[in-house]
């Protein structure tokens, strides 16, 4: 079971054309530069956009085609613009219990999605009320409580401060990963793309300049220079962690020698291959990307390092990188900051 979209939306200065099959599960991003099409191709997504020269199927449902249309709730999505359109004359309570009596069969607790989203002392207020980092948290609370088969995200936690911010990230991965939910996610915020997605839609123009699973998209153009970094799965025998689903590593906290240093600080010490070798986004520099028991990271060093140690594609080199360097995916222990 997958979402295919297919169509073409004439904008006002070009068409967003797309064709595109994306994963059932896991955290989906949509990604490109300002005006690009990403809220126009979520808009869609999610019917708000009638338009005939669109097609969209979720699994065996026929979402959208030149003679059906369902609307926004048959299709059971749970839904965070930017605005977070919350009802202004009802409570949140009744906003919350808009969705919640509506849902067939609740797999999200009331009380669970109450908590992680701190909005019990809200429940009495009216959105009015709220500030707009409040409004967005209510908006997203709304959207889990309707039990949606699908969430479609907008910079949903664009008014949330950092920490907030990155507590609502890793609960948003956990319910994922825990109710098999898919979500389909627009944000500016590269790293939190880099952090949490598994698949990953390039816009340009209206066009999908790229689309994949996000470990190999991080390792082509344009996310390569752009973010330098690699998503690993743990546990990677020899790496000095526990057993954490991903790790982030930055190819800036990796180095390389020709053999294991003994008095070293770096306790993370990977006899790896090297695998090809990049342009960098400095011209003094390369990305040197590596290969550590079929998965990949990259170094980045000095192209006169590169010529001082006469590396070559196929070596066998050890690759160093700090036990500070591995990023784990946002922690849970935020869970009581807001
Ligand atoms: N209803 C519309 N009719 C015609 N053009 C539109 C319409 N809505 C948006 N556009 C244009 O379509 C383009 C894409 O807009 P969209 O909001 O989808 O981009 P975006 O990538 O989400 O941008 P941002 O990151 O700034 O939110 C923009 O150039 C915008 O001016």
């Amino acid at each position: 079971m997958s979402l295919y979209v297919k169509g073409s939306v004439p904008l006002q200065h070009f068409a967003l054309q797309f064709d595109l099959t994306l994963p059932n599960k896991g955290i989906t991003a949509i990604v490109g530069p300002s005006g690009s099409g990403k809220t126009t191709l979520l808009e869609v997504i999610a019917g708000l956009r009638k338009t005939s020269a669109v097609k969209i199927r979720f699994g065996k449902q026929q979402w959208q085609s030149a003679s059906n249309f369902m609307g926004l709730a048959e299709r059971r999505m749970g839904l965070v613009l930017q605005d977070p359109m919350l009802f202004p004359h009802l409570t949140v309570a009744d906003n919350l219990r808009y969705g919640w009596q509506r849902a067939q069969q609740h797999f999200l607790s009331w009380d669970e999605v109450i908590q992680r989203c701190g909005v019990a002392e809200l429940l009495e207020q009216k959105p009015p009320q709220l500030s707009g980092g409040q409004q967005q948290r209510v908006a997203f609370a709304r959207a889990l409580l309707a039990q949606p088969q699908v969430l479609l995200l907008d910079e949903p936690f664009s008014a949330l401060d950092e920490a907030t911010r990155q507590h609502f990230v890793a609960y948003l991965r956990e319910v994922s990963a825990q109710h098999g939910l898919p979500v389909l996610w627009v944000s500016h915020q590269l790293t939190d793309i880099a952090e949490v997605s598994d698949y990953i839609v390039l816009l340009s123009r209206g066009k999908i300049t790229s689309s994949g699973a996000l470990v190999e998209q991080l390792r082509h153009e344009p996310l390569r220079s752009m973010l330098a970094m690699a998503v690993m799965a743990t546990p990677l025998p020899g790496l000095d962690e526990d057993a954490s689903k991903r790790l982030r590593i930055y190819a800036r906290d990796v180095s390389i020698s020709l053999q294991p240093v003994s008095h070293s600080s770096v306790r993370n010490q990977l006899w790896s291959t090297i695998h090809a070798v990049h342009e960098s986004s400095h011209d003094a520099e390369c990305l040197v990307e590596l290969e550590y028991h079929g998965q990949y990271f990259f170094a980045l060093i000095s192209n006169a390092a590169w010529q001082q140690l006469a590396l070559s594609v196929g070596q066998r080199v050890v690759a160093h990188i700090k036990s500070a360097a591995l990023h784990h995916p946002v922690s849970q222990q935020l869970e009581n900051t807001c």
